[in-house]
């Protein structure tokens, strides 16, 4: 058998324990399958003393990270400490300036710094992969930049934060409270160590960007992510869309048109309404799913768990194997001066059917002033209801939500700007897309 593989290990949190006991209970078979195996020779976290239910003896322990650069005995540098800069980016960029490979669950990371860690790993003709960033451990990446290789990927979609889905699916079967379910994914490792990044949206955001770049070949453009979070919806909101048939998911959608000189780049995270008979309508708790559409595959959805010690340390090590094989394409499937350079599209001509949603005071005239909105911009509304009994507070506000036709964006937007400021408003009125 070949030498062994010698990792150095950053971060022994909810991931890291998780690889480490991965690798304790399947290193044989690993090795088999590799050809050679994988052996840690070095650890590093904020505490030496912790009890993470995992033995570090044996392993060298480093205060500092970033000295992992330096040891000759280290082939591979596993990043599981999170952040897009700090200690994680200072240790990433020093272990592939040395020319070490890097594997990383880090997706702020990669959706901030990917073209200069790329351009780093091309340089030192360094392994550089990222399984765990996306999905955790659905094989998406794979998936896509190899299983879909020989395909022009038309749009690619999925529910990509496990948090959010477990929030929105528990809040849906169970009636419990936001901030309830929160804390229930806190304590099981899914949601992030500042749970903000996945409510807002932000954590998708950071997955969407690199799928997009993978699917389209195109820089990654994490700043143009539109991103809207799933903090402003309602029990209200997911028992309406239950009656019309739906389901709440906060989705990740990205395509891609060619312009006259530059890509058109659309992307955007938001809440959106899925059919029920939709394969992403029964993705639930912290699973996530992603969908490509393939010019020759058609629809291909990969899905399993995008969170948790397991699934995620199951994508890191399929990259430690990988990288012992030697199978190392390009981080983003091509050389980095190859990607293309693109502009954020105009999502203003994109045509939807939109459920929009007013909290208002529950006074004459104020379901009039609402259809004159939507009339006066071209708005055609398909079915519009007020919930028979308030949301809240009593007497008001009350929920009013209505479900449009297919029309531009900008249709709607226009219908909610003649709207802004009107007294009727309890709070600014929310749009979710439905999926088509
Ligand atoms: N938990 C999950 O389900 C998933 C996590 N990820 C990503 O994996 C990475 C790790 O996540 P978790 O294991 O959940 O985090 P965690 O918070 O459980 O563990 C982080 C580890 O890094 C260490 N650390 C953090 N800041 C440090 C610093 N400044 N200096 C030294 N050590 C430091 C901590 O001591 C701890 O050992 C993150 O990038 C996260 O986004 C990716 C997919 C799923
Ligand atoms: N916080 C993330 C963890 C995996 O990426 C999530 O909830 O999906
Ligand atoms: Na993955």
């Amino acid at each position: 058998m070949a030498e062994p593989l010698r990792i150095a290990l950053a971060g022994l949190g909810t991931v890291g324990a998780g690889v480490i006991r991965l690798l304790a209970a399947n290193g044989d078979l690993i090795a088999r399958r590799a050809g050679r195996s994988i052996e840690i020779v070095a650890v590093s976290a904020r505490e030496r003393g912790k009890d993470r239910g995992v033995s570090l003896d044996g392993f060298r322990w480093l205060d500092d990270m970033t000295e992992f650069a330096a040891l000759d005995e280290v082939d591979v540098v596993v990043e599981l400490v999170g952040g897009s800069d700090g200690p994680a980016l200072a240790l990433a960029r020093k272990a592939l300036a040395a020319g070490k490979g890097l594997i990383t669950a880090n997706k702020a990371m990669i959706a901030h710094h990917g073209m200069e860690l790329a351009a780093l790993a091309e340089a030192n003709a360094a392994p550089l992969r990222y399984e765990a960033a996306v999905a955790g451990g659905i094989p998406a990446i794979k998936g896509l930049a190899e299983g879909a290789a020989a395909n022009r990927i038309e749009r690619i979609y999925g529910v990509l934060n496990g948090t959010c889905n477990f929030i929105l699916s528990e809040m849906a079967t169970t009636g419990r409270d936001f901030g309830d379910v929160l804390a229930q994914a806190q304590a099981l490792g899914f949601a992030e160590a500042d749970p903000a990044f996945d409510i807002e949206g932000t954590d998708a955001a950071h997955k969407l960007a690199i799928l997009a770049a993978l699917a389209f070949g195109t820089r990654l453009d994490f700043p143009s992510v539109d991103v809207t979070g799933i903090d402003r919806i309602r029990a209200g909101d997911i028992a309406q869309a239950g009656a019309l048939g739906y389901v709440i998911r906060l989705l990740g959608i990205a395509d891609c048109e060619d312009g006259a000189d530059t890509a058109r780049l659309f992307q955007r995270v938001a809440p959106c309404l899925v059919p029920v008979s939709h394969p992403l309508a029964g993705v639930t708790g912290a699973i996530n799913a992603v969908v490509a559409e393939g010019n020759f595959a058609g629809r291909l959805l990969f899905q399993g768990a995008g969170a948790g010690d397991g699934p995620t340390a199951s994508a890191v090590v399929a990259d430690l194997i990988d990288v012992a094989r030697g199978n190392v394409p390009p981080p983003f499937s091509l050389p980095v001066a190859s990607l293309a350079a693109s502009a954020p599209a105009d999502p203003g001509h994109r045509r939807n059917r939109d459920y929009v949603r007013f909290m208002v005071d529950d006074r004459p005239g104020v379901l009039a002033e609402i259809t004159a909105a939507m009339r006066d911009a071209g708005v055609s509304i398909e079915s519009f209801i007020q919930q028979g009994h308030p949301d809240e507070r009593d007497g008001r506000p009350v929920l009013v939500s209505m479900v449009t036709h297919e029309g531009p964006e900008a249709g709607v937007a226009k219908a909610l700007s003649l709207l802004d400021g009107s007294p009727s408003m309890v709070e600014a009125p929310l749009v979710m897309r439905l999926l088509g």
